[in-house]
């Protein structure tokens, strides 16, 4: 066990190129956050955001080996969020590069109407009536100023991890694509808008011999995540919630829709 649980910590920390993302990635994925399997994965440390195994949202879904991946995840989070961030509506219209010690990141949608994707669909439906019409979005005027009032998603960007399978180490009998988001969020964030792009495989998925190496391996997968991420060809121009801006494309990330 300890020869196996050395191995682990063995794996490369930095994955591809430095270049960027290579083809097939990205891949895109979006929807509200639903429950999990309630395993007590937050006891672990490792909370997983799950988003639904949708064919027909998701057509890649299907065919993409089973595994754990890492990329950006995208989230439209309520008002009251602990971990919203406000911002006057004006001070976000550049987005410097590579800046290292940019402030925190720029909102990433301004104009953006109401929910009308399907995922906000999904995501009011499941966030109950207090919060339904207001999760993942806020009140501004168009200008910043007074003038007519618009709702809007505001998207902050976050590394994370995720694993798309069966988890042989508890055997399902269903496939899920499970998000752990690399950050310590203050509250949870169920039926919130999430997107995801994913820009790297890192291992298949495999069944252990105890809980332990399980989270072992996964911590090990955040550190890849990490490290990898951080590489300015890895780091949208758009800036992640922490103010890290890059050179990577995550447009995709923040659209208003
Ligand atoms: C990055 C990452 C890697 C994972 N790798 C595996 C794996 O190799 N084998 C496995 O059985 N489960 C793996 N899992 C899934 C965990 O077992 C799962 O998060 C746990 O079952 C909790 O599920 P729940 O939060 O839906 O209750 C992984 C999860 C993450 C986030
Ligand atoms: N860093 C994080 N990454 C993913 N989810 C988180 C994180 N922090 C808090 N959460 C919340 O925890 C929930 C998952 O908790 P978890 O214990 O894995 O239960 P379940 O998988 O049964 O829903 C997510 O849906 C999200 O609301």
């Amino acid at each position: 066990m300890a020869a196996a649980a050395a191995a682990e910590v063995e794996r490369p920390r930095i994955l591809y190129a430095d270049a960027g993302p290579e083809p097939p990635y990205p891949l895109r994925m979006e929807g509200a956050v639903i429950s999990g399997f309630g395993r007590g994965s937050k006891e672990l440390g490792i909370p997983t955001a799950n988003l639904p195994v949708d064919a027909a949202a998701t057509p890649w879904i299907e065919s993409v080996k089973s595994g754990v991946y890492f990329g950006y995840a995208s989230l439209a989070l309520p008002p009251s969020h602990p971990d919203r961030q406000h911002r006057s509506p004006r001070s976000h219209r550049s987005h410097p590069r590579a800046a290292v010690d940019a402030p925190p990141a720029p909102l990433a949608s301004e104009t953006s109407p109401s929910f009308s994707t399907s995922s906000s669909t999904a995501a009011t439906k499941e966030a109950g009536a207090g919060e339904a019409t207001t999760a993942g979005t806020t009140t501004n005027t168009k200008d910043g100023g007074e003038g007519e009032e618009t709702t809007k998603l505001q998207w902050q960007i976050y590394p994370m991890v995720m694993s798309i399978g069966y988890n042989p180490f508890y055997k399902n009998a269903v496939r899920s694509a499970e998000v752990h988001v690399l950050h310590a969020f203050g509250a949870d964030f169920y039926a919130a808008p999430m997107r995801l792009l994913l820009l790297g495989f890192v291992r298949e998925e495999r069944d252990y011999a105890s809980l332990d190496a399980l989270v072992t391996d996964i911590n090990v997968d955040c550190d890849v995540a990490r490290r990898s991420l951080a590489r300015p060809g890895w780091t949208p121009r758009e800036g992640t919630a922490d103010g890290t801006t890059g050179e990577f494309d995550g447009a995709w990330l923040v659209r208003d829709e």
